[in-house]
């Protein structure tokens, strides 16, 4: 793909990027609250949010503080060195996690998270190493965390590398596949309270709590993966106390440390305990910098009181969607500020000609969904911006 002449850096980042992503023909320069500009200065209503990332809004005032405070006072230190700021950010994350989850092994990534997951779930079953994951779910790239992504076309590259053999997907919902599938020489059961990636699912308390019985009866561990549904995403701070759930680990990223990257699992006493020292580690995983920013983003989402933001704002957002009279929409679906409008054709035309003819960014989650993942900071009137655009492209 030949870039146009828009700018050197988008010439400079399609020759050089390693050729995995489809590049937009813009740069993006700068971000504030649910705004993005591009390099001429274009603004956008940013609904994408780094894929669930900038829920804090971009560029949060706390957090630019935080990290140039800590940038010109510690940037690196190991885990093995212990660090003021990983301690506080370790506290104020076991303050907000639900109860029982109070040891956490820090990352970098939500991939990260979920290879550690793994690993941990491994030693804390005493080896078993069958798994049971979710169709539609996803999980991450790595190959340990892609043998838990069902879809095909990211697994099928990669042949026998991707250790999906030892992994049984159950229909998300199901639960008979699910008892079926739960077997004593599981090691857990992988799930996200809403597929993000697999079309804005939301799952059924049925569901997930069945499966929490389940896994206890059966010795296996119920991990969550909250990277794209944390952290007020959807209403709550994390989307487990919707359904009244505790899971024995939970997986961690985009929007911990308000858009430094960051991952985590966090997982009880008795998960924790079952590996054995140096088991696991990273060099990058609760760097002070990183740590600083995490504090900032955590304390301002209590501060400001963004699970109810999310909450609120979505309810309004699924509301205004809802009201749209639309043939070419089937349903309109979601949980707080995590919302997807699956149409009765492809979205991608739809969430192109938003960016190019509205300044509203937008994603998919599957080819007929058009996802929304705004900032929970977004204002009504962006809300209202947005859902007119849509409108408007639809007809
Ligand atoms: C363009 C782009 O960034 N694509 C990414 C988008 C991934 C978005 N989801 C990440 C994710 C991950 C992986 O998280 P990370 O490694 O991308 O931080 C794990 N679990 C859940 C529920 C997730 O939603 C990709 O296709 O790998």
């Amino acid at each position: 793909m030949t870039a146009t002449n828009v700018s050197k850096w988008l010439d400079a980042e399609v020759r050089y990027d390693s050729g995995v992503y489809n590049k937009h023909q813009v740069v993006m320069v700068r971000g504030q609250g649910a705004t993005v500009w591009d390099e001429t200065g274009r603004a956008y209503i940013d609904c994408v949010a780094g894929y669930g990332v900038a829920n804090i809004g971009h560029s949060h005032p706390d957090v630019v503080k935080a990290v140039q405070e800590q940038a010109a006072r510690l940037m690196v230190m190991p885990q093995t060195l212990p660090n003021d700021k990983r301690a506080e950010f370790l506290q104020e994350l076991v303050g907000v996690l639900p109860q029982g989850l109070e040891r956490v092994f820090l990352c970098n990534s939500g991939t990260e998270a979920m290879e550690a997951a793994k690993k941990f779930a491994i030693t804390a079953t005493g080896g078993r190493t069958k798994f049971v994951s979710m169709k539609r779910g996803f999980s991450g790239r790595s190959l340990g965390a892609l043998a838990f992504t069902w879809e095909p076309k990211y697994r099928e590259p990669f042949g026998d590398a991707v250790d999906d053999k030892n992994v049984t997907f159950v229909t998300y919902g199901n639960v008979e596949e699910l008892r079926a599938a739960i077997t004593g020489d599981i090691a857990a059961v992988i799930m996200e309270p809403v597929q993000g990636e697999g079309g804005v699912r939301p799952v059924s308390a049925e569901f997930i709590q069945e499966a929490r019985r389940l896994t206890k009866e059966r010795g296996a561990l119920l991990i969550l993966d909250e990277i794209q549904t944390g952290f007020c995403r959807t209403g709550k701070m994390f989307a487990c106390e919707h359904y009244g759930v505790v899971p024995d680990g939970m997986t961690l990223a985009k929007a911990m440390a308000g858009g430094v990257p960051v991952g985590a699992f966090a997982m009880t006493q008795d998960v924790a305990t079952r590996m054995p020292k140096g088991g696991h580690g990273t060099t990058f995983g609760g760097n002070p910098l990183t740590m600083a920013a995490g504090v900032a983003a955590i304390r301002a989402m209590k501060n400001e009181g963004m699970a109810e933001q999310a909450r609120e704002k979505g309810a309004y957002f699924m509301e205004k969607l809802r009201a749209i009279r639309s043939p070419k929409i089937r349903e309109v679906r979601g949980l707080g500020l995590m919302i997807g409008v699956e149409l009765k054709e492809k979205s991608a035309p739809y969430i192109t000609a938003l960016e190019h003819e509205e300044g509203v960014l937008t994603l998919q989650a599957t080819p007929l969904v058009v996802r929304f993942l705004p900032p929970v900071t977004i204002s009504k009137e962006q809300i209202d911006q947005a859902v007119a655009a849509f409108e408007r492209v639809l007809q």
